[in-house]
């Protein structure tokens, strides 16, 4: 496998000339391409919630909450003039591309029967569709990472590539590659299916990517031993937390407790913690930790979660400490470290502890509610 961000199939005249470029680039700044959107969720025919939804929305919620005080971000996502959560937090700090097609739209209908780790737990259709977003979309900078996060096709393959040449490191979500969306059915929206990577236009360009995540349910589309040969794969699995495979090893990371109440966004939310960690400088099975803590976070709260200010201060404070082994250089170089560092089982404690502040508010949370 070739350095995780090094494209490997530029010319080298052309990459050397990017390398040049990125060397004036505010330290850690990211680039977030995928579309805010509207949910819709759905119990035995009830609506039972309408939310902001979209891997924009839920990523933009943890780098803002989790990344380190030097890093920033941009996003780039479109919606419609239909779009009901402008003032929301995070749209209204990364405001998206005004369209002249709706805003995309999801219906999630989860079943009533108690999800297995690795069962799907919601079936989504795709209501409305707004714009794909084009090269041309970006920013005209480099970027020291970027994350394809794609929800309804928005991120074409060209983008996916302009994203690879604009940023040392991309991190991809699968299902911004492998999903298609089948006819509409009489106003109920297109069924999401899955389709295998290796057939897609997005296959050629995974040598120059530097992390895949997929859901267990996602994983036999992308074919992790194909695609561990090319990038670092980590397939998250719900409450089981998550498996990242590299070339030439693989690792479990644990997850933390948490009290299901919404499973959207876990996905999103978790390669966004997963991302913070490594600005933070760690490794890629630490980073995981981040990924899961963040995940469980996603799954305490209907639609994008408010983190509690106690919680996050915890975190920050667990990640600013010294002895957390750092891999250097990480995000902002050209290769990363896999590895488990020394400390993994203390990170892991730690956060449990902040993982329980977590809880506490939720369970607050109910309390008040219920006096309301
Ligand atoms: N019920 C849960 N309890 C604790 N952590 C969870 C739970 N569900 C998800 N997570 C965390 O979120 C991550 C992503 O969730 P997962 O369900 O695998 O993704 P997706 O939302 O893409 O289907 C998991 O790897 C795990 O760390
Ligand atoms: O739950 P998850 O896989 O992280 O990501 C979800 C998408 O799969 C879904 O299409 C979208 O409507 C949600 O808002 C969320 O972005």
């Amino acid at each position: 496998m070739p350095p995780a961000a090094v494209p490997a199939e530029e010319p080298a005249a052309a990459e050397e000339e990017e390398q040049q470029q990125t060397k004036g680039l505010p330290a850690l700044e990211g680039l977030v391409v995928g579309s805010y959107c509207h949910d819709v969720l759905l119990r035995g025919g009830r609506v039972v919630g309408e939310t902001l939804g979209g891997a924009a929305a839920f990523v933009s919620n943890v780098l803002d909450a989790a990344s380190p005080p030097e890093a920033s971000f941009s996003v780039v996502s479109k919606v419609g003039s239909d779009f009901a959560y402008a003032s929301a937090p995070a749209p209204e700090r990364h405001p998206p591309l005004l369209c002249p097609a709706p805003t995309t739209s999801f219906h999630a209908r989860f079943s009533d029967a108690v999800a297995s780790a690795h069962a799907p737990d919601r079936q989504l259709r795709r209501v409305n569709a707004c714009d794909p977003i084009y090269p041309d979309d970006l920013p005209d900078r480099r970027f020291a990472y970027g994350l394809a996060v794609g929800v309804a096709g928005e991120v074409l393959p060209e983008t996916l590539e302009r994203m690879i040449r604009l940023c040392r490191a991309v991190l991809v979500d699968a299902q911004a590659l492998i999903r298609v969306f089948d006819a509409e059915g009489g106003g109920s929206g297109a069924a999401v299916r899955h389709i295998a990577l290796e057939g897609t236009p997005y296959a050629r360009l995974l040598e120059r990517v530097a992390f895949l995540k997929a859901s267990s349910e996602e994983a036999p589309y992308i074919g992790v031993e194909m695609a561990r040969r090319r990038c670092c794969v980590i397939v998250t699995e719900g409450r089981d937390g998550c498996r990242l495979y590299w070339d030439d090893g693989e690792a479990r990371v644990a997850p933390f407790t948490a009290v299901q109440v919404d499973p959207t966004g876990a996905g999103d939310s978790y390669l966004a913690g997963f991302a913070a960690g490594l600005l933070w400088g760690l490794s890629a099975t630490d980073a995981a930790l981040i990924g899961n803590f963040f995940g469980a976070a996603a799954v305490s709260q209907i639609g994008v979660p408010t983190f509690h200010p106690k919680m996050l201060q915890a975190v920050k404070q667990i990640l600013e400490e010294k002895p957390i082994q750092r891999s250097s250089p990480c995000i902002n170089g050209t290769t990363f470290t896999f590895q488990r560092s020394d400390k993994h089982d203390e990170l892991h404690t730690a956060l449990q502890e902040a993982a329980r502040l977590m809880c506490e508010q939720q369970q607050n949370d109910t309390a008040t509610d219920n006096c309301d």
